[in-house]
């Protein structure tokens, strides 16, 4: 159902959403999702937390025209790496990326070919001998940018003690650099992601395992971080990501009561539309912002 439709119709039922009249909002189930919103309040703040993706659902997919960049690609295209180095990166880059989001490959066919890339890419990172020290001028002198609304949400979060779990198959070091330099990484944000390991004078010799990509972020990776089981009253979850594979983020929370799927659909967005309406519960087509994010969350937590 488009939007134009959802304005007409169930919209009405929540009206304290206005944001979801957006032409960006697609929802296949309204009242579904409306019942959702309304219990996630009814449960309150105490009992939520937000699970997400960072690349391409925290920061933006693209910016007048031009794509900005994943954590990955951050470092890809630094200063710190080598012509040859940039070269077969990209080369990686364009190989497996359309792989990634093929909507006619099942994710069985992606899983080993997905392990394949991220290894190759973390070889060839490892050989560019990048210094710890150069992380925060990397990040900087980077095209990366967060979605717009990206302070409200990570604001909003802090104000009423919501748990905000970022779980990513970028890279940790790099990703954390980014929302520490935009001010907004509180006590309440918590990171599974790639990590570097450096050595002892700080250049990097390998990436820790385990290794996550686009469809292993689930329990399989979470095993020995007892984050979940630290905040099993958190029985609401709002789910934000961008590809299929981020919908198996919560699989490890116990007792999960009501659980609100949000999804950026930011690339060949005709082919991948069925897909996205059938798995998440809002699809956000080619939206740079947090704006329906950020209205539904307004929503739950404010006082009434
Ligand atoms: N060498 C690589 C490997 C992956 N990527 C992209 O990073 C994204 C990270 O995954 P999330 O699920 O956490 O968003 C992924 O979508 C890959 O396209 C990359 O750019 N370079």
């Amino acid at each position: 159902m488009s939007a134009a439709e959802l304005r007409g119709s169930e919209a009405a039922l929540c009206p304290q959403v206005p944001e979801l009249q957006k032409t960006t909002v697609r929802i296949q189930q309204p009242e579904r999702v409306m019942g959702l919103i309304r219990a996630i309040k009814e449960q309150g703040g105490s009992k939520l937390q937000v699970i997400s993706d960072f690349d391409m659902t925290l920061s933006r997919f693209g910016c007048n025209g031009r794509r900005c960049p994943t954590s990955h690609n951050i470092l890809d295209n630094s200063h710190v790496i080598s012509e040859d180095g940039k070269k077969k990166l990209k080369d990686l880059l364009h190989h497996y990326y359309p792989i990634e989001i093929d909507p006619n490959r099942t994710l069985e066919e992606k899983r080993p070919l997905m392990v394949e890339w991220w290894t190759q890419a973390h070889d060839l990172l490892s050989q560019q001998k990048i210094q710890k020290g150069d992380i925060a001028q990397i990040v900087r002198e980077s095209d990366v940018m967060l979605r717009d609304g990206f302070n409200e949400l990570f604001d909003q979060l802090h104000k009423y003690n919501v748990p905000m779990f970022i779980f990513s198959a970028g890279v940790g070091d790099i990703l954390e650099e980014i929302i520490r330099q935009a001010n907004v990484f509180y006590p309440n944000v918590n990171v599974v992601s790639n990590y570097m390991d450096f050595d002892d004078n700080g250049v990097l010799k390998c990436f820790k395992s385990p290794l996550i990509h686009t469809y292993n972020k689930n329990n399989s990776v979470l095993q020995g971080t007892a984050y979940f089981q630290q905040l099993s009253t958190r029985t609401s979850i709002i789910l934000l990501g961008d590809s299929m594979g981020d919908l198996t983020m919560a699989d490890g929370v116990p007792s999960v009561e009501n659980i609100l799927k949000i999804g950026f659909l930011n690339d060949k967005v005709e082919e991948q539309r069925g897909n996205y309406l059938d798995a998440y519960d809002i699809v956000l087509e080619s939206d740079e912002t947090l704006d329906v994010v950020n209205g539904i969350l307004r929503y739950i937590l404010m006082e009434t």
